[in-house]
């Protein structure tokens, strides 16, 4: 089964929440792992079984990265917040850099997170 990872700013859990809504009948054939709060909310808003990680600030960000440097994740969908300057900042930077290192497809904002969903269900087909 393949994985992907969730991971949504403040500014964007809503929108991140919406978006799974839109797309849980696909993200249930997936192994699904998130930021702690990211993940916390979409198990309790949907019924879909999301491996969390640390909290974003607390290190989520690097054990992410750390399942990406591993193979264990085949897709990233991160809706960061652009506008809002985070104190993991460096770490931030390295989630969307191993997944440049290891060709993983990113998606950083909710149009090419469809995308990249659309891709995944025609491969399904
Ligand atoms: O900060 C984050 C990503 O950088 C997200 O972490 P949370 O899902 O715990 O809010």
């Amino acid at each position: 089964m393949q994985t992907i990872a969730l991971i949504a700013h403040d500014a964007k859990k809503d929108e991140m929440l919406d978006f799974v809504n839109n797309h849980k009948d696909l993200l249930k054939n997936f192994h699904l792992v998130a930021t702690r709060t990211t993940g916390t909310l979409i198990n309790k808003n949907y019924q879909l079984d999301v491996e969390t990680m640390m909290s974003g600030p607390l290190g989520g960000d690097q054990q992410i990265g750390a399942m990406i440097a591993t193979e264990k994740v085949d897709y990233v969908i991160f809706l960061r917040d652009p506008l809002t300057s985070q104190p993991h900042e460096p770490d931030i930077n390295a989630l969307l850099r191993i997944c440049d290192v290891h060709n993983i497809p990113l998606a950083t904002n909710r149009k090419s997170a469809h995308i990249i969903l659309k891709y995944v269900s025609n491969k399904m087909d």
